[in-house]
């Protein structure tokens, strides 16, 4: 439950913690002032204490918050693609994660394509090239795409430090020159690309943004905490639709193999409790494929590769009502 407090200057929204069974408790005045509001401004949502580790704030949560809990966070089953889309409503067809192995996937009808990053393996020219030919063969009426982590190209300061180092890692993305890479955005001809930036299609308002947690140093890689908060808090209210490469903590985030939750916490506290879309796209966690809700957002993890990066998962298709007078 929340409830606000006024304080000198500061409306602070505060959580009041209950345990499941209606036990009031107490905690750490830093978890319970994970967002404050200034007066006659929007909510600000602080960097929460257990940031660096996910699972620790993902048990956190759920033990004092039932954040993650039945009834309001639920398993949803995806719409069939054969199904009629009802009268009055947009349909959206989310992928994400197709790692340049788009030949076998079926792509079913709808008037909207989400595309939330890892298009391509490297982010190599001819990879975008290829995929920019694959969106131009699907008929839908807009084509929403952003970067993940694997389009090294599109992230240009991560370029000018891997050009700046003698050891190359990525030795086929090292020896582009400038001039083949500067622009590769332009490369997307078929499509919305969207970085930190939004549009309106439909009358939706849709935002999208790559950025993600550090791991292993690849493109648009942030440290957990304050670098990722600034990133989200480009992010309007208003916005109906929020595309991320990677999930928020606690939805479709799990990594089996490590026992781990990797979303990012300040990523969920931005989307729970400021931005409030009605649907929230990503990927990057091959593992979380699905869909789940909390009541307010759906939450689509639309990795279409597997953590073998086999292109099985299909789209994710998902039919929102179409805002009045668009
Ligand atoms: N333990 C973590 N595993 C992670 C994280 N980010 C990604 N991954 C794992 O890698 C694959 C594929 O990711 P990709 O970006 O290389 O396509 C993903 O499915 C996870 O298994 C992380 O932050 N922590
Ligand atoms: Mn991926
Ligand atoms: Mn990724």
């Amino acid at each position: 439950m929340w409830r606000a407090r006024w304080d000198p200057g500061v409306l602070k929204a505060e959580a009041l913690a209950l345990l499941p069974c209606g036990l009031g408790m107490a905690f750490s005045q830093s978890h319970v002032m994970a967002a404050r509001r200034h007066q006659h401004s929007r909510l600000i949502i602080e960097v929460d204490e257990y940031s660096s580790n996910p699972t620790q704030a993902f048990t956190f949560y759920n033990i004092n918050q039932g954040r993650f809990q039945p009834p309001h966070v639920q398993m949803v089953d995806p719409v069939p693609h054969d199904a009629p889309k009802p009268p009055g409503y947009t349909r959206f067809v989310c992928v994400s994660d197709t790692h340049s192995r788009t030949d076998p996937i079926q792509m079913p009808y709808g008037d909207v394509l989400i595309h939330a990053g890892d298009f391509t393996e490297l982010g190599l020219p001819s990879e975008v090239k290829k995929f920019n030919e694959w969106l131009g063969s699907l008929p839908y009426e807009y084509k929403i795409v952003i970067a993940g982590n694997h389009e090294l190209t599109f992230d240009q300061e991560f370029m000018a430090d891997l050009i700046k180092q003698d050891f190359y890692y990525f030795p086929s993305v090292s020896k582009l020159k400038p001039e083949n890479y500067e622009n590769v955005q332009s490369l997307l001809t078929n499509c919305i690309y969207l970085q930190d930036s939004e549009v309106t299609v439909r009358g939706f308002r849709i935002y999208g943004s790559p950025w993600q947690p550090w791991f292993y140093g690849w493109g648009f890689n942030l440290p957990r905490g304050q670098a990722l908060l600034e990133k989200w808090n480009l992010i309007p209210e208003g916005v109906d639709i929020l595309i991320t490469h990677g999930p928020p903590l606690g939805f479709l985030d799990w990594v089996p193999k490590k026992m781990q939750r990797v979303g990012c916490v300040e990523l969920l506290n931005t989307v729970q409790r400021r931005v409030q879309p009605r649907l929230h796209v990503f990927g990057h966690i091959h593992e979380g494929y699905g869909v789940m809700a909390d009541g307010t957002t759906t939450y689509v993890n639309a990795s279409v590769c597997t953590v073998n990066y086999q292109p099985v998962n299909p789209p994710i298709v998902i039919d929102l009502p179409t805002p009045r007078n668009s």
